[in-house]
C-alpha cells in the first residue's frame, strides 16, 4: 500500500515486507506490533473497536498471542500486553522478557503478582511520605486471617480494629469470587467468614470513590459511586455480615451526579501526580489504577483501598487516545535508550568488567543484578528499558 509519492528504496522494501504502513501524512510510519495475552473477558472490555480503529490509524497493530505455541516463535513484537494467571505463563513471559530486551513487556510478572495479594498491594502506600503535596494518603487499618475463622473475633479485638469491617478475599485473581466482599457489623459474626481474607476498617467517605487510572505517565481520575456512610446509630442496631455488590466497578460514573461538593471535589492534582509517580516507581508497573476515598468530614485525608493491575481501561474516558499515545511513546523512548546504551561509556564498562557496582546502577532494582555473562547483561537491558519508561532517564547515560 502506498499513498504518498516517492519513497526511499529501503522504506519501499520494508513496506513490501509488511513492516511499515503509509498513512495520510508525508512520512511512512513503521508499524508498531502489540502482542496481547488476555482473558476473553479482558479482551472484550479492553480491545474495543474504537481502540483498534484509532490504533490502526496511528500505525499500531494488535495481534493475539497464541498460547499453544512458544512465544519465541511468534512476533516480532514491539510491545506485549498481558494479564493471565498461572505459573506457566509467568515463567514463559519472564523468560521471553529476558531474551528480548528490545520488546517492551507490560509488565514484569513478579511486579504484577505483588498486586494479586491484598496485603502486599497496599504496602507501598503505607511506606509513602507525600507530605507537602496538599493532602495525606493513608491505608485503612487491616489484618490478615489465614485460617481458623473461629479465632477471628478474638484476633480482631486483640488488634484493636474498629467495626464495621470490610472482609475481602486475600488473593485477587480476576475471578468473581475474589471480588466477593462483605461488610461485618459485629464481632461475633466475623467467625462466619471464610479465610484467607483481609479485614479492613470501613472508612466513611460520603459514598463517592475516586478511581485514578495510570497509563505510563498519564493519569486520569474519575468519580464513581461507592458504599454510603455507616452511622453510629446503624452500627449499634445492625448485626451480622452482609455481602455487597461491586458498586464502584460499575461503568456508571458519578462525574455528572448532583453531589455534595465537599464529597465530590477531586483530590488535588499535585497529590495524584506524586502518588502516581511514586507508585509507578515502587511497584515497577505502568498499567494500573488506584481506588481512593476521602475520609468523610475532612478536606484532605485520603485512603487508598485497592490497586488493580490492568484494570477496566475500557471504562476510562478517552482511553483509546491515552493508550495509543502511550504505546507510541514506549517505542520512541525505547529506541532512544537503546541508542544511548549502545554508545555510552557506561554500557562499555559494564560489559568489560562483567559486573556492576551499586554506584553505577541507574535504577533501584538493577542493583540486585550482576553481570557475569552476556545473558545477565541482556537481563539488565530488559530491566532498564522498563525502568527507563516507568521512572526517569537512567543516571550516567
Ligand atoms: N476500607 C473501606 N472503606 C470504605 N469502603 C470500602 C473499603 N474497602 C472497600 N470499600 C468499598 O468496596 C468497594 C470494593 O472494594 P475493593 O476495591 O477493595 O474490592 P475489589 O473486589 O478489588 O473491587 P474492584 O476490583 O471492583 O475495584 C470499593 O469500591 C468501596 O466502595
Ligand atoms: O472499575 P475498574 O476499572 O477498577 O474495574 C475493574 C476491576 O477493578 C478489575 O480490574 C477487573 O479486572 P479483572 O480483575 O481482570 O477481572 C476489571 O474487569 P474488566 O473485565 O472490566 O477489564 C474491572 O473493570
Amino acid at each position: 500500500m502506498r499513498i504518498n509519492g516517492d519513497m526511499p528504496p529501503e522504506k519501499e522494501k520494508e513496506e513490501e515486507e509488511g513492516k511499515t504502513v503509509s498513512l495520510s501524512t508525508q512520512q511512512p510510519q513503521k508499524l508498531v506490533v502489540v502482542g496481547y495475552a488476555l482473558t476473553s473477558k479482558k479482551k472484550k472490555s479492553f480491545l474495543q473497536p474504537k481502540l483498534e480503529v484509532l490504533a490502526r490509524n496511528k500505525g499500531i497493530l494488535f495481534v493475539a498471542i497464541d498460547l499453544n505455541r512458544p512465544l519465541s516463535d511468534q512476533g516480532p513484537f514491539d510491545v506485549i500486553l498481558h494479564k493471565l494467571l498461572g505459573k506457566d505463563w509467568c515463567v514463559a513471559i519472564e523468560d521471553y522478557r529476558k531474551r528480548n530486551p528490545e520488546v517492551a513487556v507490560l509488565d514484569p510478572p513478579d511486579a504484577i503478582e505483588h498486586l494479586y495479594n491484598r496485603q502486599s498491594m497496599l504496602k507501598d502506600v503505607t511506606d509513602l511520605n507525600l507530605s507537602g503535596c496538599y493532602g495525606k494518603v493513608c491505608v485503612p487499618r487491616q489484618m490478615v486471617v489465614i485460617n481458623d475463622p473461629l479465632s477471628i473475633p478474638h484476633e480482631v479485638s486483640k488488634a484493636g480494629l474498629k467495626l464495621p469491617l470490610v472482609a475481602k478475599p486475600l488473593v485477587v485473581d480476576g475471578t468473581a469470587k475474589s471480588h466477593e466482599l462483605f461488610l461485618a457489623y459485629d464481632q461475633c459474626s466475623l467467625s462466619e467468614l471464610e479465610p484467607p481474607l483481609v479485614l479492613q476498617e470501613f472508612v466513611n467517605h460520603g459514598g463517592v470513590l475516586f478511581k485514578i487510572y495510570i497509563v505510563g505517565e498519564a493519569i486520569k481520575v474519575v468519580r464513581r459511586f461507592s458504599l454510603p456512610n455507616v452511622t453510629k446509630q446503624e452500627l449499634s442496631k445492625v448485626e451480622g455480615i452482609f455481602r455487597f455488590p461491586r458498586v464502584s466497578s460499575a461503568a456508571a460514573s458519578a462525574d455528572d451526579a448532583d453531589l455534595d461538593p465537599s464529597v465530590a471535589e477531586l483530590p488535588p492534582h499535585p497529590l495524584l501526580e506524586k502518588l502516581a509517580r511514586e507508585l509507578r516507581h515502587r511497584l515497577g508497573l505502568r498499567l494500573f489504577n488506584v481506588d481512593m476515598i476521602r475520609e468523610h468530614g475532612t478536606k484532605d485525608v485520603f485512603y487508598v483501598i485497592d490497586i488493580n493491575y490492568f484494570p477496566g481501561f475500557g471504562k476510562m474516558p478517552d482511553y483509546e487516545h491515552i493508550f495509543t499515545d502511550f504505546l507510541l511513546s514506549l517505542v520512541q523512548s525505547k529506541s532512544g535508550l537503546l541508542g544511548k546504551l549502545k554508545n555510552s561509556r557506561f554500557s562499555f564498562s559494564v560489559i568489560q568488567n562483567g559486573k556492576m557496582s551499586k554506584s553505577q546502577c541507574p535504577c533501584v532494582r538493577a542493583q540486585e543484578l550482576q553481570f557475569e555473562t552476556n545473558h545477565h547483561f541482556t537481563t539488565f537491558m530488559s530491566h532498564c528499558l522498563s525502568c527507563f519508561v516507568t521512572t526517569q532517564p537512567a543516571q550516567g547515560l
